[in-house]
């Protein structure tokens, strides 16, 4: 696991959308070789949209020959619901780059055969092989997607109940109004992430400290589903200040260290 301090929330942002338009640059797609990304929602990743918008007004990167997987979608709530994740990631990011509306995947929260949606999305995950990148964002709880705790982390593609916990944080999205919150979603599975080349998790505030030590310093364990990504061989989280808060200063220092090294090797 790579960890990358930073100090402000919106370098999060900018460190990874740089990050992004270097891996589909480098990887030069084309419409028969696909870059595939997977992508999340919620407040984490809003900057991370902004400046990818940015990079491709500049010119310094076209999704012409992006396919994206979103990670999860409500249940029960229209599709143009402003609160929807397709609204999110239309309004967001994809109304303003030159994706192909066909390249984009995120699953249907109305469908009426659920488990069929869902194997659905795992069989057209695997049509392209597997997921290039795979960006995330952690709850409060550790859940990553909504593989709330107690997933399996073997998890696939699938319906979850949503804690209390969680529909109270999301809540102030819906008037702060919790009834308003659905009860489920469908989300990836631990599973589906940790088949991806590489995932990267954007981690910022002091309310998500516990999480991020979870998932760095505490044992892979179920109950904080983010730690399973001890076990992926390319993880990347890059975080804040505030959320560092939890972390020993030895295990901090340690990574500050790390990076500063790799850093010394790009300039060599
Ligand atoms: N399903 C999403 C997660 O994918 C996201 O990581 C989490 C944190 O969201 P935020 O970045 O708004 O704190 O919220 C929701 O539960």
């Amino acid at each position: 696991m790579r960890l990358i301090p930073l100090k402000h929330s919106q370098e999060i942002g900018a460190w990874a959308a740089d990050y992004i338009v270097k891996k589909i640059n480098d990887f030069n797609p084309t419409a028969e070789r696909p870059f595939v990304l997977g992508l999340p929602t919620g407040s984490s990743p809003l900057v991370m949209y902004q400046q990818l918008i940015k990079r491709y007004q500049a010119g310094l990167v076209s999704f012409k020959h992006v396919v994206t997987f979103n990670m999860d979608e409500y249940v029960g709530i229209p599709e143009d619901h402003p609160q929807s994740y397709h609204t999110f990631m239309y309004q967001n990011f994809f109304n303003h780059i030159d994706i192909n509306k066909n390249n984009i995947n995120i699953l249907d929260g109305n469908a009426q055969d659920i488990v069929k949606e869902c194997e659905e999305y795992e069989a057209k995950i695997k049509s392209y092989g597997k997921i290039d990148l795979f960006i995330g964002g952690v709850g409060q709880d550790g859940h990553i997607a909504f593989n709330e705790p107690g997933s399996s982390l073997c998890s696939r593609t699938r319906i979850k109940t949503l804690t209390e916990d969680t529909r109270i944080a999301n809540s102030r999205f819906f008037d702060n109004d919790i009834t308003q919150v659905p009860e489920y979603a469908l989300t990836i599975g631990v599973g589906t992430l940790m088949d991806a080349k590489e995932v990267m998790l954007l981690i910022s505030g002091h309310n998500k400290a516990i999480a991020l030590q979870q998932a760095v310093e505490g044992a892979v364990n179920h109950l904080w589903t983010v730690s399973a990504l001890q076990m992926h061989a390319k993880s990347l989280i890059v975080c804040d200040e505030p959320s560092t808060d939890e972390l020993k200063v030895k295990t901090l220092k340690y990574f500050k260290q790390l990076e500063a090294k790799n850093l010394e090797v790009t300039i060599m």
